[in-house]
């Protein structure tokens, strides 16, 4: 049993009192004398010995019509499988937690970090990009952060043992077969780009791209010889029920936007995408209300630097999103910019990364930009645990960051402060207080 945390306690900018603790075995009883015996019912289900570790909230608001009314919450402790991966993962996600720690203290949401080897520092520790311990405890927990895998050191071992191997493996034993990749251009960074600035404002979209099929996983896969002579061949392969899968992903995705889904494929050539048109034009029959249209993936490429303000949702295979959302990083000023969510079925964990690489170029060197994997934690608050407000509050620290000047060297263009990976996290944290407290202050004052 944990001890009382915090009782009673003021906090957050909505609720005009609010008692935050975890449970304790007096907790009933100093409840009940302090007055709150109104909640007493609702105390005796929370207070059930399997929800042990969870923390109680009970808010008293004044809501819209100026009536007070109370909220009983739990929250229960997070449990994160932490991945730090290889060349740059270890500097961008240290800077990242410190965001998440603030993140739970602020907002008093418990997170339980758990670091596991993956990748390459996983094959040098033992032999295997994905050890058993690493797999049992991702599906053990209720998402995963990770930073990112691979560099030259492992690029000549056999394919079942490279870092990639072990991404892929764990992207399969999730099922995470969505993986939302946004890219959205912030005025700030206009000039990082090597695009025109008028071609790049306003730019908002997003990619869905299927992750748990095509020629990533397709088989008969492999090397062998034919005629003496070497072939080497992977099979792109989708069935009506991954597409139909994704396509509704992608439906409901653009439902939350501007209503409007690009699907990419190369129909003219392959079977695969004939398939895949078919489809998603048959399910969009369920969708009167989303716009639909399609593109050939080598017009898509062009028209994504030509015109990237015509997408808003664009939904496509797991190659041709593999290497659409590389592009559309460059739209943003730089692959450290662009978070992601792979996503699998409802409440089962899934991995937040960054899109990048591990950038073996500027490993080590405190280089790197972080905000991608800030990004991507922001992404967990909000689709894996519906923190919208936790998760606006991470990305407004950034905006402000970027407003402030501040950038690291893929970012960087005249008259801006030129900063490292250590140094870029210290400033979101910095905005990311501020924020939170000038929010206390205004719930202070407005309670006055
Ligand atoms: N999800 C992943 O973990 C992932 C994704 C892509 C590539 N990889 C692996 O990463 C390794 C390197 O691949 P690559 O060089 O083709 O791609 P990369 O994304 O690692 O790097 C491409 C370029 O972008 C720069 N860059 C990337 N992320 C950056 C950041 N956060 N801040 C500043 N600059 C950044 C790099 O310095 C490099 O110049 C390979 O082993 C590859 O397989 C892993
Ligand atoms: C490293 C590799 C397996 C991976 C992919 O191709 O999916 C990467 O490029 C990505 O985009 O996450």
């Amino acid at each position: 049993m944990g001890k009382l945390f915090g009782f009673p306690k003021m906090n957050r900018s909505h609720p005009i009192e609010t008692l935050s603790f975890v449970q304790h075995p007096n907790m009933f009883r100093r409840v009940v004398k302090r007055g709150f015996g109104s909640i007493a019912r609702q105390l005796s289900y929370w207070t059930h010995p399997h929800r042990s570790s969870e923390r109680i909230e009970w808010r008293r608001f004044i809501n819209k019509k100026n009536t007070r009314c109370s909220v009983m919450s739990a929250s229960s402790t997070k449990r994160l499988a932490v991945l730090e991966g290889d060349g740059i993962g270890p500097e961008i996600m240290s800077v990242t937690l410190s965001v998440l720690e603030e993140v739970s203290r602020h907002f008093q949401i418990p997170f339980k970090f758990e670091k596991a080897l993956f990748g390459g520092a996983a094959i040098d520790e033992c032999g295997d990009p994905f050890p058993a311990q690493t797999q049992k405890l991702c599906l053990e927990s209720d998402a995963v952060l990770l930073a990112c895998i691979g560099g030259y050191k492992w690029d000549s071992l056999p394919r079942k043992q490279r870092p990639e191997t072990g991404l892929l493996g764990l992207r399969k034993s999730l099922q995470l077969f969505a993986n939302l990749r946004p890219a959205k251009v912030f005025d700030q960074l206009i000039d990082s780009s090597t695009l025109k600035p008028e071609v790049l404002k306003g730019v908002d979209l997003v990619v869905v791209r299927e992750l748990t099929g095509d020629v990533y996983f397709g088989e008969p896969k492999g090397i062998s010889l034919q005629n003496s002579k070497r072939i080497g061949y992977n099979n792109m392969i989708y069935s009506e029920d991954e597409v139909e899968r994704i396509g509704r992903v992608a439906f409901e995705v653009a439902r939350l936007r501007n209503r409007r889904l690009c699907s990419v494929d190369k129909s003219n050539v392959l079977d695969v995408s004939q398939l895949w048109r078919e489809v998603i034009v048959s399910l969009s029959k369920e969708y009167p209300d989303i716009e639909l249209s399609h593109m050939y993936v080598d017009n898509a490429a062009m028209q994504l630097v030509r015109n990237p303000r015509q997408f808003d949702t664009i939904v496509t295979g797991n190659l041709f999103g593999d290497i659409l959302s590389d592009e559309a990083s460059m739209l943003v000023g730089s692959l450290g910019m662009l978070p992601s969510a792979s996503l699998g079925k409802p409440n089962s964990p899934g991995v937040f990364e960054p899109v990048h690489g591990s950038a073996p170029d500027i490993a080590g060197q405190d280089k790197a930009n972080p905000l991608a994997c800030i990004l991507s934690a922001a992404m967990m608050l909000k689709y894996q645990f519906q923190l919208d407000e936790a998760s606006h509050a991470v990305e407004r620290a950034v905006y402000r960051v970027l407003e402030k000047g501040y950038r690291t060297s893929d970012i960087m263009s005249p008259g801006k402060t030129l900063v490292g990976c250590k140094e870029m996290g210290e400033q979101v944290l910095k905005q990311l207080q501020l924020i939170q407290s000038s929010e206390f202050q205004t719930a202070g004052s407005s309670k006055r």
